[in-house]
């Protein structure tokens, strides 16, 4: 399976903040954002490895700055890495006033997607090429948030996750592992 550039997975998504998108304080309402990041992350990971795509888990989401009703919603997602069938997509999202011509940062959060097989089972993913410093450092940290999410997950003893152990103690993450 040819490896494929985090630069091709980029998906761009607007979306305006109408009255029914939002809460009681005329502001958009976290539900309806999440709702948009899960399909743009599933746009992203669809692109890198085409074929169907599970949002397998959502790290932790902070809102920084709420986005207002008639305000544009601004959401880029790009891949960080990929593993053996699953993907890290970063998603960043901005509010931004039309009249004003505003950005304002949003939030930031991590989703992971797994790639389907016809049987709807875990299926292989190309590896992901990261070519800018920035998404050198994104792909490097992966591995790292990957350890944590699967040892809140209760999918990985963390003994396993040298990584993350390094991060506290310098020669335990020696050797960078593959998982
Ligand atoms: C409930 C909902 O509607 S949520 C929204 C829609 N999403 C869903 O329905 C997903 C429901 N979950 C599933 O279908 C399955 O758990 C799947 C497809 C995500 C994973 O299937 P599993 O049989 O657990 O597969 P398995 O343990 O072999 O792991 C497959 C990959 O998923 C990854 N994975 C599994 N669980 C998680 C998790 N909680 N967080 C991050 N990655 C995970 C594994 O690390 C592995 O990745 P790798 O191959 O790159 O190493």
């Amino acid at each position: 399976m040819e490896a494929k550039k985090a630069a091709d997975s980029l998906v761009v998504m607007n979306e305006l903040v109408l009255p029914n998108d939002t809460n009681t304080f005329g502001n958009l309402m976290g539900g309806r954002l999440m709702y948009w990041m899960d399909i743009g992350a599933a746009m992203a990971a669809g692109k890198h490895c085409n074929k169907p795509c599970m949002t397998a888990s959502v790290d932790n989401i902070s809102f920084k700055n709420p986005i207002k009703l008639g305000n544009i919603v601004h959401i880029e997602v790009k891949l960080t890495r990929a593993f053996t069938t699953s993907m890290e997509v970063r998603i960043r999202v901005w509010g931004e006033d039309p009249l004003h011509q505003h950005r304002y940062e949003s939030n930031e959060a991590y989703f992971t997607f797994v790639a389907l097989d016809k049987d709807n089972r875990p299926s292989p993913v190309p590896e992901l090429i990261a070519e800018t410093e920035e998404e050198k450092s994104q792909y490097k940290a992966a591995l790292r948030r990957r350890q944590l999410r699967l040892i809140l997950g209760g999918k990985m003893a963390p003994d396993d996750a040298t990584e993350l152990k390094a991060l506290f103690v310098p020669a335990a993450g020696a050797t960078e592992s593959k998982t």
